[in-house]
């Protein structure tokens, strides 16, 4: 078994217990569940941002723990001070150590985009996704049929939500495709070996339908990978342990959004004077 698929079958158990503690009446009490979301398709087209969707990942099942005790008001604060476009929040706990906590946390302190980064397999996530504020959650193409996928998508853009498709191939990215996705996550981490390759966002960009926000994970380590990401034509970066490997995560982030603007720039110089 691979680990996306130990991931999902324990997921399916935990969507059960959960289903048994917060029915989903107690759910939609929530404080955020009318508040409108905010469109993480919209800011990560915003020319005055770095497209960046920066991300809160404790632990990880490739890389152990990262940064278990950081801080979410503070790193979340500063990632979006530092030029991000939204935050993405891990929720997952077993495998990722994180918690539905730690996005109302990023909730409470921000104004932009949250995407609940989780590992979605049924209505009830979705329903928990908007009670705890968030504004987008992840469909993960490789742990879906097509068909359960498409369902699941059209839920969620009933409550407002935004849907970021993830795909690892032309074929999931064709069976996976409904007019409720308007986002396309490539990752670029093998599930199987854990490496990480650039390359396959660079690939598959050709076969991503226009009209469609493309976004790259996983795996980005430099400010020059995503001008070559932008060149074709990614306007999102979802950027994890590159930033939380550093004890100031939001300090990272600063940094590598400066050396990015300074890049662009020069190349904006260079066009000109061409
Ligand atoms: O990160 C993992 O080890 C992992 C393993 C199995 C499923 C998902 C996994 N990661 C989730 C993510 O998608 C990343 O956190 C996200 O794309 C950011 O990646 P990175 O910048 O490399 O932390």
């Amino acid at each position: 078994m691979n680990i996306l698929d130990e991931i999902i079958a324990h997921k399916y158990k935990e969507v059960e217990e959960r289903k048994a503690l917060y029915p989903v009446k107690l759910l939609e009490k929530s404080l955020y569940f009318e508040t409108p979301c905010l469109s993480l398709e919209r800011y990560l087209l915003r020319p005055d941002k770095s497209g960046i969707i920066a991300e809160i990942k404790r632990k990880s099942p490739s890389k152990g723990d990262i940064n278990p005790y950081v801080s979410v008001e503070r790193t979340s604060i500063g990632y979006m001070q530092a030029g991000a476009s939204a935050l993405s929040i891990l929720t997952d706990s077993n495998y990722f150590g994180g918690k539905n906590e730690d996005l109302m946390i990023a909730r409470k302190y921000n104004y932009c985009p949250i995407l609940r980064k989780d590992f979605t397999v049924d209505e009830y996530q979705i329903v928990e996704a908007k009670s705890i504020g968030a504004d987008a959650i992840l469909l993960i193409a490789a742990a879906l049929e097509p068909e359960r996928l498409k369902q699941l998508a059209a839920f969620a853009r009933s409550f407002g939500l935004e849907v970021l498709l993830e795909v690892h191939s032309q074929q999931e990215l064709e069976a996976s495709l409904s007019e409720d996705v308007t986002i396309v996550g490539v990752n670029n981490r093998n599930l199987q070996t854990f490496q990480t390759d650039v390359a396959l966002s660079l690939e598959l960009a050709q076969h991503i339908p226009s009209g469609m926000t493309k976004v790259s994970e996983s795996g980005l380590k430099s400010p020059k990978t995503l001008i070559e990401l932008q060149a074709a034509g990614y306007n999102g970066f979802l950027i994890g342990e590159t930033f939380m490997t550093d004890g100031r995560p939001e300090r990272a982030a600063a940094e590598f959004i400066r050396e990015l603007r300074q890049l662009q720039q020069n190349l904006s110089l260079a066009s000109a004077q061409a």
